[in-house]
């Protein structure tokens, strides 16, 4: 597993990092990013926190807009924030090239549906292949903790959800709460993974609450004047899941935000503190 180094710029002490690599989940070419805190050069192993990022996004949004590296380098954590899908020469997108759907949109599932499945295998990605890259190159311990927003922010969920005891912590910003019963999640679920519905309970969050059994807190973050609330995220139908399987979430409301990086750069803090107060232990 060889790592091409893209750039490098210093930040807070540490460095900003994005490397490509060859994905053999994938079967194409991908970056990430990395910020190593300043602890990074004194030996010590650190723990991570994997970044998902929403619909259009690649891995330079979060690192450009939310705000973090200040803080992750007094706490001492490592961010890592891969792409939103699979890219490249022979990747499929979207046939009318809408920006919901393909390329940037992977929705961090594994694609079961033709011509997706070759390619579009981001939940093995995110989950396995690229934290053994991560854990093979950096100095890291094996404590994980997952955060995203929007698409990102449910497939943080889904992965932590999916995986009990791969994760010891989860938070999410604006996530897209139901995707079995939202256009969003209707449209790039009917296309990767089929027609039947009952298939895609396996990678719906509300769905995955109602079977989990880890009981990992959940910190949410959710702005009431984000035009995708009503239709798209539905935080109301995560706040029932959560109740009717016991599973502790903290759902915050925040008044006046909208869906943008301006809302998560708000709120990064109080998720990077709920990361580490589990993760550095
Ligand atoms: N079509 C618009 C809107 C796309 C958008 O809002 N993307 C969000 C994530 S939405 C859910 O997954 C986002 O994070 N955008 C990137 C950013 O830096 O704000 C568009 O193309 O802008």
């Amino acid at each position: 597993m060889t790592l091409e180094i893209v750039s490098s710029n210093k930040s807070f002490g540490g460095w900003h990092k994005r490397y490509r690599h060859r994905s053999s989940t994938l079967n194409c070419a991908m970056q990430f990013a990395v910020y190593l805190p300043p602890q990074a050069e004194q030996g010590a192993k650190l723990p991570v926190l994997y970044w998902l990022s929403g619909l259009t996004c690649t891995d330079e949004n979060f690192m450009h807009k939310a705000g973090a590296h200040r803080l992750a380098a007094e706490l001492g954590l490592v961010i890592v924030a891969p792409d939103t899908s699979p890219r490249g020469e022979g990747v499929p997108d979207d046939p009318d090239g809408a920006w919901d759907f393909g390329l940037g949109a992977g929705f961090y599932l594994n694609a079961t549906q033709e011509p997706w499945a070759r390619h579009y295998r981001m939940h093995d990605y995110v989950v396995q292949e690229l934290p053994d890259l991560i854990e093979a190159h950096f100095p890291v311990s094996e404590r994980r903790g997952i955060s995203g927003h929007s698409m990102g922010g449910h497939g943080a969920l889904v992965c932590a959800l999916r995986n009990p005891g791969r994760y010891q912590s989860l938070s999410a910003f604006a996530p897209i709460s139901n995707p079995l019963n939202c256009p969003w999640g209707e449209k790039a679920f009917s296309r990767y993974l089929g027609d039947d519905r009952a298939r895609w309970r396996e990678w719906d969050a509300c769905a995955l609450l109602a079977e989990a059994t880890e009981r990992l807190p959940i910190l949410v973050d959710q702005g009431d004047r984000d035009d995708f609330l009503p239709t798209q995220l539905k935080a109301e139908a995560l706040q029932a899941a959560a109740e009717a399987a016991n599973h502790p979430l903290t759902l915050r409301l925040q008044p006046g935000y909208d869906h943008s990086y301006y809302f998560i750069a708000s709120f990064i803090d109080d998720h990077l503190r709920h990361h580490a107060k589990a993760l550095l232990v």
